[in-house]
């Protein structure tokens, strides 16, 4: 039969109820996280660990008794229930099993550009050997210092008027009219205050209202989106002080930032860096661990 064009109204109609259901996917995807943090604390509070096998094996058995009854492949059901706990783990602040290569293949299938597995992955004793040339960020403090101070203000309002260009222009980041946000780089010994003035951030003397603390690799694994900011605040690894609801709005509005907006080459100059920082911040711990 030759083709014809499809009937625009029933397709657009099928699509917007196919529009819905991926938008319950996603509410339930975050409400089960959500449900999986109360979990950890509870399990924190009895001073039991994180993972549960057990809990996972009878999730994954009851996953697939339904799909079974449903008639859904039993891959699919699997691929699922693995990206609920991964999803868990992550809200948790819990090693996951991507992190560790551990993931069936269809895992590997769905969710390949979901989070950078690699970096996880054991260097070999060359490469260690090779990144612990990388001088840690700790390192670099003394020789930041020597940056005069507007170099340093200039090149960061430069690199938040790219990166937060549509938002800024848009008004997503109105909130910040007026107010005052630090960054607080504790490894470099950086410290920035942030203001908005129109479509302008720039960085001022002022003290701030709110503001955020975390390594230079962390915050740059947020920046590039190898790390969720629900993730680093929840291990302690960024932490937010003053001003909680001014600064709960910044970390939220982080997550929603729209990451293709921001020009190609900086996301890719972002992720090395950040994946090039983390290898070389685990190749240092496992040095400094073996002397
Ligand atoms: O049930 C729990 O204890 C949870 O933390 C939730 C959950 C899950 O996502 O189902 C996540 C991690 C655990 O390893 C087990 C199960």
């Amino acid at each position: 039969m030759p083709p014809t064009t499809p009937d625009p109204v029933a397709l657009a109609w099928v699509r917007r109820a196919i529009d819905g259901v991926d938008d319950a996917m996603l509410l339930l995807l975050a409400g089960r996280g959500r449900l999986a943090r109360h979990a950890a604390r509870i399990k924190q509070r009895a001073g039991v660990p994180g993972r549960d096998a057990g809990r996972e094996a009878r999730v994954h058995a009851r996953a697939q008794s339904l799909a079974s009854r449903i008639g859904l492949p039993a891959a699919t059901a699997r691929a699922m229930t693995c990206l609920a706990i991964d999803h868990a783990c992550r809200q948790q602040g819990l090693a996951t099993d991507l992190d560790q290569g551990r993931q069936p293949a269809i895992h590997r299938m769905i969710v390949p550009a979901m989070h950078d597995t690699s970096a996880h992955n054991a260097p070999s004793p060359r490469h260690s050997a090779l990144l612990r040339l990388i001088p840690p960020p700790s390192r670099l403090a003394p020789l930041l210092r020597v940056v005069p101070l507007t170099a340093q203000r200039r090149l960061l309002e430069r690199a938040m008027q790219r990166v937060l260009a549509a938002p800024l222009a848009d008004g997503t980041l109105d909130f910040m009219q007026g107010r005052r946000l630090g960054i607080e780089v504790t490894d470099l010994g950086l410290r920035w205050v942030i203001e908005q003035h129109g479509t302008r951030l720039t960085v001022t003397d002022e003290a701030p209202e709110a503001s955020v603390r975390g390594t230079a690799t962390d915050l740059l694994l947020l920046a590039s989106r190898l790390e969720d900011a629900d993730t680093l605040f929840f291990q302690r690894r960024l932490v937010l002080t003053g001003d909680t609801e001014l600064g709960l709005t910044a970390r939220n509005l982080l997550e929603r930032l729209p990451w293709e907006s921001v020009p190609l080459g900086l996301r890719i100059g972002l992720n090395r860096g950040a994946r090039l920082a983390r290898a070389a911040r685990t190749a240092h711990a496992a040095g400094r661990q073996r002397t």
